[in-house]
């Protein structure tokens, strides 16, 4: 630079008016080996404060030792060089560890549920799983790492390149001999071009990376899905819902950061690091051996800082997430905080956590504050050291302005390719967890297949259904027998209804039989046929209709969350099965009729509107059995009487299993089962079972006694 300086001044530039501003005259700047710069920029820099003018001055030193050297004694020692170049490598490590702070400290920029991630046991990467994703794109994968190579490569160029031309402006300055703009022109306009297709490969390796990146991860995120839709019940049981969402959504970003910083940055510094280190290398054997002995030492505290600061992140981060949590749980329940007047009690919850969450924020910044301080310090360091060692190197002719220049230039690509290099190590650890978290799931196959090849039946179904000696336990609470030996025929086109005390396993039959889950003993047969052998899709979506105390709606239209039963109904079909479910007129009553969207979980409409809709949902399917899980047990008088109409009339003709709390309204089955410890201990129609004076008289009694108080 301050050749160029010099350079300038000749030509008339404004460093002119600077020299007549420091009263100095301008063809100091001139002479081959005046120190120009002792002489000048001492005042100079006494007058500015800007570090800028500091490394100037510096350079001058350096000239003016140079001169001196060369007309005196030669260069001395190597004990200079390494006081000199030692701290410049430490601001090598110092920059190198911040990167890595810096690295761990932007893991508070993703999404919270990370740090909640990050601190589960990460299972083992499967690599044939990515390869199945990278394959589609492995040609545009394949230009993307061929281009960002070659953009690497010609980084190595650079500096060399900007060493040639320092080397013409100096020998220029030396000699006033030749024309300088012809001279200089070549190298230039080379050194253009090369920064110009630099530029255009770089372009070209992130467009093709970014393409690959998000069309992995769009396959990445389709394939998660699909393989979480696939899971039989009992995993929803051991999973929870917002660990799942963040799979499909941090994770796979994670990984897909991570991937694209492997490619681009990881090839790019790697093949800087070791390109710029032979350039080095060829340039001054010296300063590079010194750099070879620092460096590791560096490196090593550099991560050690670094780490330290990535478990204080993580503790911030994970206090972030218990802040969501509770944030997250409070307005999910918002209708419960306020039913209780729990608003401020839940307000200082949130505080108490966000004000913790910030305090440890603060502590990591101050921690990354001061590292970043010590950073900038050691990294000015660096320029100092290089160009005094470089001067002493100068003085004893080993090296060159131009190589001094290329050196400081090729050092701090070597730099910046280390830095990254932490940095993406930090990352990949990062991205491998993340992916082998998503691959762990999409390698898990369901103990239930939702279409594995089992049969139709050809024949009309009758409905009757057998469930045969069962034993079950659910799959997340082994020590506890929900059912142990349990019989119950539904005959064809019959009523059943199944009561019992709560926490009996009156929903658990409901849900073996929509095979939720399989029993750890005995058979359930549909007409005659084990259900395990027939087809689950089909099962499902055409022979069970299932509707449940509290049916859950879709934040679509009513027309929509209707059609859900059989997508490829028509809209006649659809207001058929309102109609069926006593739904129609309230549904006709709303501006936009079936169009009314039903908001988040169907909040917009009341319990007998939303049951009313799941049971046309229910219906539209024309399901052979039909399974009400306390269907009315939520309503109010009113509702519940309009919906046991609707009911009445979808149950004709159909079998039916009916677990029910309230006794009033299944007095009218065909028979009624009473559940006492996982078995049906008693059973026959309402007047039988009250004759009988045993434990359903006393439910009713019961029943009837809490209805008067
Ligand atoms: N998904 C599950 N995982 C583990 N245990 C469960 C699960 N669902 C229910 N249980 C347990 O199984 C037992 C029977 O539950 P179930 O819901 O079948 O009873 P219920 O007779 O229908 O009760 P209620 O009349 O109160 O609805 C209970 O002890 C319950 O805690």
């Amino acid at each position: 630079m301050a050749y160029l300086m010099c350079y300038r001044a000749t030509t008339g530039s404004p460093v002119r008016s600077l020299c007549a501003r420091f009263n100095k005259p301008a063809d100091l700047w001139t002479s081959p080996r005046s120190p120009w710069f002792s002489s000048w920029a001492p005042s100079a820099c006494r007058s500015s404060r800007r570090p800028g003018h500091a490394v100037s001055r510096l350079w001058g030193l350096t000239q003016r030792a140079v001169v001196r050297r060369q007309t005196s004694k030669p260069a001395g020692g190597g004990l200079k060089l390494v006081v000199v170049v030692g701290p410049a490598f430490l601001a090598v490590s110092a920059r190198l560890a911040w990167r890595v702070a810096y690295c761990a400290a932007d893991v508070n920029n993703n999404d919270v549920h990370a740090g909640v991630a990050a601190a589960e046991p990460v299972p083992e990467f499967k690599w044939h799983i990515l390869w199945e994703f990278v394959k589609p794109q492995l040609f545009a994968l394949l230009g993307a790492v061929v281009l960002a190579f070659a953009a690497a490569v010609l980084n190595i160029k650079i500096p060399l390149m900007l060493g040639q031309l320092v080397n013409i402006v100096a020998r220029y300055m030396r000699e006033h001999t030749g024309n300088y703009i012809q001279e200089i022109r070549g190298p230039a306009l080379k050194l253009l071009g090369l920064y110009g297709i630099q530029g255009l490969l770089t372009s070209g390796y992130i467009i093709l990376l970014s393409r690959v990146g998000e069309r992995v991860a769009a396959d990445m995120r389709k394939t998660l899905f699909a393989a979480l839709l696939r899971q039989d019940v009992a995993f929803f049981d051991a999973n929870k819902t917002g660990q799942l969402v963040n799979r499909l959504t941090s994770d796979i970003q994670e990984f897909k950061s991570s991937f694209k910083l492997v490619i681009s940055q990881g090839l790019r510094s790697l093949t800087q690091t070791v390109g710029c280190f032979v350039s080095l290398y060829i340039i001054s054997p010296k300063l590079t051996g010194l750099t070879v002995v620092v460096l590791p030492c560096l490196v090593g505290a550099g991560a050690l800082i670094g780490s330290f600061l990535r478990k204080l992140s993580r503790l911030a981060q994970e206090q972030v997430s218990k802040a969501t949590g509770v944030a997250d749980e409070a307005l999910g329940n918002v209708r419960t905080v306020k039913a209780f007047a729990m608003e401020d009690r839940e307000l200082q919850l949130y505080a108490y956590e966000v004000d913790k969450s910030c305090e440890m924020n603060e502590t990591l910044g101050n921690g990354i504050a001061v590292f970043q301080g010590l950073s900038n310090v050691a990294l000015n360091c660096i320029v100092l050291g290089t160009i005094f060692a470089g001067g002493s190197l100068m003085a004893g002719d080993e090296m060159s302005p131009g190589d001094l220049m290329s050196f400081l230039v090729a050092s701090q690509t070597v730099q910046r390719s280390l830095a990254s290099i932490s940095i993406l190590f930090g990352q990949v650890v990062r991205g491998l967890s993340s992916g082998a978290r998503v691959f762990e799931y999409m390698a898990l196959e369901p103990s239930i297949q939702i279409s594995g090849g089992g049969r139709i039946p050809s024949h009309s179904l009758t409905g009757r259904i057998d469930f045969m000696n069962i034993s079950f336990r659910y799959p997340t609470r082994p020590g506890h027998q929900i059912l142990k030996g349990f019989n119950l025929t539904l005959p064809p086109a019959k009523t059943v209804a199944i009561v019992g005390e709560s926490g009996g396993g009156k929903s658990t039959v409901a849900a073996l039989l929509e095979r939720f889950y399989d029993p750890d003993n005995g058979v359930i047969m549909l007409d005659g046929l084990d259900i395990q052998t027939l087809d689950l899709s089909w099962l499902r979506g055409q022979v069970i209709g299932f509707i449940n105390q509290e049916p859950v709606l879709f934040g679509s239209s009513v027309m929509e969350n209707i059609r859900f039963g059989k997508p490829e109904a028509t809209d006649a079909e659809v207001i058929d099965a309102a109609k069926q479910a006593n739904a129609h007129r309230f549904i006709t009553s709303f501006p936009d009729g079936y169009s009314t969207v039903v908001g988040e979980r169907g909040v917009t409409l009341s319990g007998g509107q939303k049951q009313r809709i799941a049971i046309a949902r229910a219906l539209i399917k024309n399901p052979s059995i039909l399974v009400l899980d306390e269907a009315t047990s939520a309503l109010d008088a009113e509702s519940e009487r309009v919906v046991q109409e609707a009911l009445d009339r979808a149950t004709k003709g159909r079998t039916v299993l009916i677990i029910a709390h309230r006794l009033s309204t299944i007095q009218g089955a065909d028979l009624i089962c009473v559940m006492s410890n996982g078995r049906i201990v008693e059973a026959g129609t309402h007047l039988e079972l009250l004759g009988r004076g045993g434990l359903y008289s006393d439910l009713i009694r019961r029943q009837r006694a809490e209805a008067k108080k």
